[in-house]
């Protein structure tokens, strides 16, 4: 823990935080600070007496009161901006409060309010959290690692992004750390990794957002995204700095534009520990949705046709999980890849379309294939109500940040065709979602088996209350974070994520009515805890694993999760 302030360490043997820091320095750093819940002998040790008022409370007090302050916050900009202040108190406080209310407020500090947090970022701006790099400055990328106080052991995880993608509102620059911010809230909440052991990183190239550029307040680089050699250069700068400096991380990549996301993702999975978090944890949950809306749907994953809208980074991962999951059920590449209808901004994917990106290439259909389809002059091809006219999907998925695209019309088209509609509008935050639950649920009769990106409330049809499952990387991430800590992992592969899918879909069965396709929020931490198990399992079959893992893994997993408690400490 020398992160947290000079002079302190926290011991692995036995728990013990050992600080020379006193006084104000104590209160002041939200990771030795315990507030009002620091007892009388601590107290006096650390020259805090008289620096507090002379009542101690326990943690439990002091979590009923933050909460009741929570509560009170007149909207939900408002609490996420008072949970990032108790973050920025008292480390320990936050994670309790979050894990005690984990329903409640994840939609606070991750989706959909984080969205809002960014795009107010220069506004609500009190102080800064994580690694700010920036492309103008490439020599300073070592040093202001190294200036978060972490040493070559200390980190186990970097979320980074650039900002140029953000759940699907866009570019937004800096302000995009919090959307690191929010993901490592998510690592701790969920599976428990130590939030001591973790860093934000802002790799902050740009924006291409007018607005930014010409807001006085705007607190990042004021200019236009840098071209592609400035781009990668600083890119791989940052890369090696990391690895160098903590050889054990796991580099988690964030809300990149898609061929940026892609690239990177490309060029770096097979050299060092990185995950592109909306191409393979997306693709891995919706994989977990998918499978287990098959199942309550009976026929075999291998017999579905999928109609994906939005082929960007994390449709187009999707897809390419979908494939591989359906190769492993027993079709040909050739006959999975068929077997999905990916539909972007010009209409369905095809051959020699203008604008078709290379990743996207793998699903564009032949146009001999769709020549007698409609195609709308306007859009450039074959638009979505044609798709799935023809196509009659089994599975919808959207993640083209189009807010209800997904229309009465196609929903219709599509639930005439199926007996149980697998339909997951995935985009984020809630207002781009591409159908809301209640209105699919109204247009199918009650059929059709529903995940979202960000959460929605039960709906009631026909007696029957409808829990909505969060399609959401949540589901993914923590968990494949945690086993691939435990199993000391060098790589993520490609089983590994599988493994996850296959874990998150075996925690619930969607047969009952109205149940959800995937596990609720509030079992977050079970759910990690099993995607940790099969991921640290699967880094073994994949020899990736550098420790062995056996019938105790998933005690191992538990006892490897950090918990929000004060841990003693002393003053040396
Ligand atoms: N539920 C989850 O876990 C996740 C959800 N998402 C959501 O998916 C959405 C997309 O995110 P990314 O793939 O990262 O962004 P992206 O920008 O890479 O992809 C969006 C794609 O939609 C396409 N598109 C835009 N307008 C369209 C239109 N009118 N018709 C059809 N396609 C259109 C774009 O051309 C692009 O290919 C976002 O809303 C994001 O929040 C992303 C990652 C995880
Ligand atoms: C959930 C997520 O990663 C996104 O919407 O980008
Ligand atoms: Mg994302």
């Amino acid at each position: 823990m020398r992160g947290v302030i000079m002079g302190t360490e926290r011991s692995t043997v036995d728990g013990v935080i050992r600080t020379s820091a006193r006084g104000h320095s104590v209160l002041n750093s939200p990771r030795l600070n315990r507030g009002t819940a620091f007892t009388r002998r601590e107290r006096r040790e650390l020259g805090l007496v008289g620096l507090v008022p002379p009542q101690v409370l326990t943690q439990d007090q002091q979590a009923a009161r933050a909460y009741a302050q929570f509560r009170s916050q007149p909207d939900d900009l408002a609490k996420n901006v008072y949970l990032t202040a108790l973050r920025d108190r008292n480390e320990v406080l936050f994670h309790r409060l979050l894990g005690d209310h984990l329903a409640e407020m994840l939609p606070i500090v991750y989706t959909p309010t984080v969205g809002t947090a960014i795009e107010r970022y220069s506004y609500e701006y009190r102080r800064p959290r994580g690694v700010y790099l920036s492309v103008d400055d490439p020599d300073a990328i070592e040093s202001s690692l190294r200036a978060s106080g972490l040493g070559a052991d200390d980190v186990d995880l970097i979320v980074a992004t650039d900002g140029e993608a953000i759940l699907g509102i866009g570019d937004w620059g800096v302000g995009g750390i919090d959307i690191a911010v929010g993901k490592l809230a998510v690592y701790t909440a969920a599976a428990g990794v130590d939030p001591a052991r973790t860093l934000a990183v802002m790799l902050d190239v740009g924006t291409d957002r007018q607005d930014l550029l010409d807001d006085p307040l705007y607190l990042g680089n004021r200019h236009p995204r840098v071209d592609r050699d400035r781009y990668d250069a600083f890119i791989d700068a940052y890369v090696t700095a990391a690895t160098k400096l903590f050889p054990d991380a796991l580099l988690h990549w964030e809300d990149f534009g898609s061929s940026n996301a892609r690239r990177v993702l490309d060029r770096y999975r097979e050299k060092t520990l990185t995950f592109n978090d909306d191409i393979q944890g997306t693709g891995a949950v919706n994989l977990a949705a998918v499978l287990s809306g098959v199942r309550a749907g009976g026929a075999a994953l291998r017999d579905h046709r999928v109609v994906l809208f939005g082929a960007g980074t994390a449709g187009v991962g999707i897809a390419e999980q979908l494939r591989d999951a359906m190769i492993a059920d027993g079709l040909t590449s050739r006959e999975a890849a068929g077997r999905i209808w990916a539909v972007d901004r010009h209409g369905l994917l095809t051959d020699g379309q203008q604008g078709l990106r290379d990743f996207q290439m793998p699903f564009a259909r032949r146009r001999a294939e769709v020549a007698d389809w409609r195609h709308d002059e306007d859009l450039g091809g074959v638009p979505l109500a044609e798709v799935v006219d023809r196509v009659r999907p089994s599975v919808l998925i959207g993640t083209s940040g189009q807010g209800g695209a997904f229309t009465e019309d196609i929903v219709r088209s599509m639930a005439a065709h199926t007996d149980r509609p697998v339909i997951l509008p995935l985009s984020n935050p809630t207002r781009l979602a591409e159908a809301v639950p209640a209105d699919l649920l109204a247009w199918t009769g009650g059929r059709a088996l529903i995940a979202t990106g960000s959460p929605f409330a039960p709906v009631e049809t026909d007696g029957v209350t409808h829990h909505i499952g969060q399609a959401n990387n949540a589901l993914v991430f923590p968990g494949l974070g945690l086993g691939t800590a435990v199993a000391r992992a060098g790589r993520i592969t490609d089983g590994m994520l599988v493994a996850a899918a296959r874990a998150i879909a075996d925690q619930t069965d969607a047969t009952a009515p109205g149940a959800p396709i995937l596990p609720p929020i509030d079992r977050l931490r079970d759910t990690s805890v099993a995607v940790a198990v099969a991921v640290a399992r699967a880094a073994v079959a994949d020899g990736v694993a550098r420790e062995p893992v056996d019938d105790t893994v998933e005690e191992r997993v538990r006892a490897a999760m950090w918990l929000p408690e004060y841990p003693p400490i002393e003053a040396v």
